[in-house]
């Protein structure tokens, strides 16, 4: 058990299913989340997140299960949650003929924040998502990238445990989506908020979420930091080691082989070369893959086999490569069954 695991969960999913006639959105879903962690629930369109987000918020009924946040059960005091919680849907609403600081203030009024406070504490919050130059502009005028951004400081203006955000990201340029994420790791990093992010974008969440849990067809397949992911996803390589290499052949090809741990040794494409012609390359880069770091092992087999190494470049499989293998290769229907 790691140091982050020892406390109380901020949010707790037990079997939590959501059925919509025949059809189960969301599978006997089974999910802790710890205090100042960001996790990433990635998944592809249509996989059950926003069901399952709006289960934690208490704003739809579970058929089955349960969802504690703060160790409030959300589909019985849903009011509760919602002081402790903000939420951030994927198209934050505004009163676009106001002002960024008056949409502010609305909202710190509904949470009961009194006058003086709402304002200056709004101002706070513009100038921490980096709007203060806009605070007095109509929302009507905001570019997608800066309502997101007013939609976080909306999040925080009452001061919630935790936030959850889905599709934070969607339509925003990558500078934006730089900026947005950045905001949001130093909001968890300096101020211990729990953060819950909703994406398909495999590489945003890769950036900043300490934990990733692998969603398909409403279960959770998988759920770890990126090597937890690697080895529960039935021993899918975690490691891989470009070598450039000459002269290419079976010798070389075999000692490689030999390596142990090795699990799959092949040529990089993409210098239009065919296999017969890169033989009498120059070079060729070889890459090998397998579950740890081989590096110094795969140097000495070529070397042995009498060929010369002109490089190495160790790599590792990120996320990337495992949402492909779950959600693009096909296996996730039989892994599923
Ligand atoms: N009110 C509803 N009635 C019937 N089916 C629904 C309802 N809401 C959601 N669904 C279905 O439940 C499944 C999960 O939907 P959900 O919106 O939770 O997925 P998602 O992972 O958030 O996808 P996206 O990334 O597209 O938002 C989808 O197949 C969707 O069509």
């Amino acid at each position: 058990m790691t140091t982050i695991e020892a406390a109380e969960p901020v949010i707790q999913l037990k079997n939590l299913s959501k059925t919509y006639g025949d059809f189960t959105a969301v599978d006997r879903l089974n999910l802790n989340i710890y205090p100042g962690e960001i996790f990433g629930l990635l998944g592809p369109n249509g996989a059950g997140k926003t069901t399952t987000i709006l289960m934690m918020l208490g704003l739809t009924e579970p058929a089955a299960g349960e969802a504690f946040v703060c160790g409030i059960d959300a589909s019985r005091n849903p009011m509760q949650v919602k002081r402790k919680v903000g939420y951030m849907p994927d198209d934050v609403g505004f009163y676009e003929d106001r002002s960024a600081l008056d949409n502010l203030v609305y909202t710190a009024r509904l949470n009961r924040i009194p006058e003086a406070e709402a304002r200056s504490r709004a101002l706070l919050l513009l100038e921490r998502v980096g709007l203060a130059e806009a605070a007095h502009k109509r929302t009507g005028t905001f570019s997608r990238g800066m309502r997101q951004r007013l939609g976080l400081a909306d999040v925080l203006i009452k001061n919630p445990q935790v936030i959850i955000l889905d599709e934070p990201t969607l339509g925003i340029d990558p500078e934006g989506v730089r900026e947005l994420l950045a905001l949001i790791r130093d909001l968890s990093r300096n101020e211990g908020l729990t953060v819950l992010l909703s994406s398909h974008h495999l590489h945003q969440v890769q950036q900043i979420c300490d934990r990733v849990g692998l969603f398909v067809q409403g279960k959770l397949i998988a759920s770890g930091d990126i090597d937890t992911l690697s080895r529960q996803l039935d021993g899918a390589p975690t490691h891989r080691v470009e070598l450039d290499v000459s002269p290419w052949g079976e010798p070389l090809e075999a000692a490689l082989r030999g390596v142990e741990g090795v699990t799959d040794v092949r040529l990089k494409p993409g210098d239009g070369l065919a296999d017969s012609a890169r033989r009498d390359a120059d070079s060729v880069t070889a890459v090998v893959s397998g579950p740890s770091d081989m590096t110094a092992e795969l140097a000495k087999a070529v070397v042995a086999s009498g060929a010369s190494l002109l490089g190495v470049r160790p790599l590792r499989y990120g996320l990337d490569d495992i949402y492909h293998r779950y959600f693009e290769g096909g296996e996730t229907r039989e892994r599923l069954g």
